[in-house]
């Protein structure tokens, strides 16, 4: 149980956090590479690479597909194809957001909870904010945010503690009262980096690393295993 009695607000990162995306990941840059006449990749693979924001992911899923095939790929073929991928990836993604998606186990119950004790909510994903606003509508955990920010609403993304700071001076709360929760190795060193505490859940993409090797302050089964009592 992680005690959250000193916390104002909290922070939560979406894919791999809130909703398990791996499915819409998977649609979404096959039906691209079908486009682009290249062969599709496993979800195993992507699962590896999600994490740091679409532009990322996709650089990562034509590196593998290219090598894969055989196919001389040097950075300059992937930046060749990089546009088209863009553009594809993202029509199908907004296609099919949230079709292929659940929302973990625990997940409105644990918001639920925060909001009850008192906290004030932000979403902060590295994925782009057109994608994430219509995920939490779609999966009705939009209503539980006072601010949804995506990868591309500030300079840089996490593991940057600059998007965290920009979060908490939205939420106008301290950074050492400010709780974030995720899932990987990005969000516990965005945390540290801008002085908020961290909590990790352990079922998430963790770039394919176990998570409790992260430097975290603490690990949560579900979310409803954040105890919910106000700063006093
Ligand atoms: O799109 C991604 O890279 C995933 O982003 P998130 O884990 O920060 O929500
Ligand atoms: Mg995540």
């Amino acid at each position: 149980m992680q005690d959250t009695l000193s916390y104002d607000a909290a922070i939560i990162d979406l894919d791999g956090t809130m909703v398990d995306t791996l499915g819409d990941f998977a649609e979404a840059i096959n039906r691209m590479l079908g486009d682009l006449q290249l062969p599709p990749i496993d979800a195993g693979h992507i699962e590896h690479m999600v994490g740091k924001g679409s532009e990322h992911l996709l650089r990562s899923v034509l590196r593998h597909v290219l090598g894969q095939s055989g196919q001389a790929h040097d950075a300059l073929e992937i930046e060749a194809l990089y546009p088209a991928a863009w553009e594809s990836y993202q029509r199908h993604y907004l296609s099919i957001n949230g079709q292929f998606a659940q929302v973990y186990p625990g997940v409105r119950e644990g918001l639920d909870a925060l909001r009850r004790a008192g906290l004030r909510l932000a979403c902060l994903t590295n994925k782009p904010t057109a994608f994430a606003q219509p995920l939490l509508r779609a999966k009705g955990l939009d209503g539980f945010f006072e601010q949804v920010f995506g990868g591309d609403a500030f300079a840089r993304k996490k593991p940057d503690p600059l998007p965290l700071l920009k979060t908490c001076e939205a939420l106008r709360t301290a950074p050492e009262r400010t709780l974030m929760v995720g899932d990987s190795s990005n969000d516990a060193q965005a945390a540290r980096a801008a002085g908020c505490p961290v909590v990790l859940v352990t079922y998430g993409y963790n770039h394919g690393q176990p998570v409790r090797g992260v430097d975290a302050d603490g690990f949560v089964d579900a979310l409803t295993d954040l105890s919910p009592r106000r700063a006093a």
